[in-house]
């Protein structure tokens, strides 16, 4: 489903650069629904937003099924917008009408694109959990509840692609199982593609992948050593809210085609290793040590 490839976004400014993204590569599979970790500004929301069609990325390859997302046009890239992807942010104060109704909330996209849909609209509010609550007025329900109708205006105009931007950022543990949920069911029945940016670790935990952005490039990759895990977590006899992504998740270090990979700082500090090392293969495995005292 998404293919980026060396991907750089530089950000000008009067009077600086700042390079978000400096060689990206990640593949993401139709149907999957991973997760994307990384420190404050690594450039995981640059490269949400670059696969959600709001910022452009300055070179590389970005390719979201059919879309190139580096050579569209404007007008092709609100097609984009509206047919193949759906955004949730943490906050989603600026994509919600306070004084409208949950349902109204989420029928107006559906009429801006032109595919007015009441039965729809109900049928996802029921999906996320607020049938009860659909005729309430927005500012009447709390914050876990908007954000739920929040999800449910993200799959209005019925995307392949749901991208989230700390989705439980600002909720309680309880919503946010039930959101983990929410979008577990839209993954495995409605086969929506789902990448999901968070700190939260836990929430990292209960995806099959999770890639991490170290400094603009993908570095490292955890994947889930027993997929099926979850299924039975939901039964509530494995799994704990205490996993963490090393109990459950196999690490992995990314390498692009080229061969490069980052080495965690950390180990180059420990080993007083500055630019540069010395490499040896001993058929089985690479070593790398700091460079020999001349
Ligand atoms: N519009 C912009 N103009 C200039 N620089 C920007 C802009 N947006 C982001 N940046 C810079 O790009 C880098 C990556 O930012 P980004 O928001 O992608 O990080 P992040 O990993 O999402 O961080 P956080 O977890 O804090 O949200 C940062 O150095 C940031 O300051």
């Amino acid at each position: 489903m998404i293919q980026c490839e060396e991907l750089v976004k530089i950000y000008k400014t009067d009077e600086i650069e700042v390079v978000a993204l400096k060689g990206l590569n990640i593949s993401i599979a139709d149907g999957e629904m991973m997760a994307i970790i990384g420190n404050s500004g690594s450039g995981k929301s640059t490269l949400l937003n670059i696969l959600g069609g709001l910022d452009r990325p300055s070179a590389g390859q970005v390719q979201v099924g059919e879309w190139n997302l580096l050579k569209i046009s404007d007008e092709e890239l609100v097609q984009y917008k509206r047919k193949t992807v759906g955004f949730i942010w943490q906050n989603n104060a600026r994509n919600l009408v306070p004084y409208l109704s949950a349902l109204e909330n989420v029928e107006m996209p559906m009429m801006l694109s032109g595919q007015y849909d009441r039965a729809y609209a109900k049928q996802l509010l029921e999906w996320v959990g607020l049938k009860e609550r659909m005729g309430n007025k927005l500012q009447q329900l709390s914050g876990g509840e908007q954000q739920r109708v929040a999800i449910a205006i993200s799959l209005a105009n019925k995307p392949s692609l749901l991208l989230a931007d700390e989705p439980t950022g600002s909720v309680d543990t309880k919503t946010s199982d039930m959101i983990m949920d929410i979008f577990r069911k839209l993954n495995q029945e409605l086969g929506v593609t789902i990448v999901i940016v968070t700190h939260d670790m836990t929430l990292a935990s209960k995806v099959d992948r999770v890639v991490a952005i170290r400094d603009g490039m993908t570095s490292t990759e955890f994947i889930k050593r027993n997929p099926n895990l979850d299924h039975i977590e939901e039964g509530g006899s494995a799994g704990s809210h205490t996993d963490t992504i090393q109990e459950a998740h196999e690490e992995y270090v990314v390498l692009d085609r080229a061969g490069r990979m980052q080495i965690p700082r950390a180990y180059l500090q420990a080993l007083k290793i500055d630019n540069k090392a010395s490499m040896e293969f001993d058929g089985e495995k690479i070593i790398i040590r700091p460079p020999k005292a001349l």
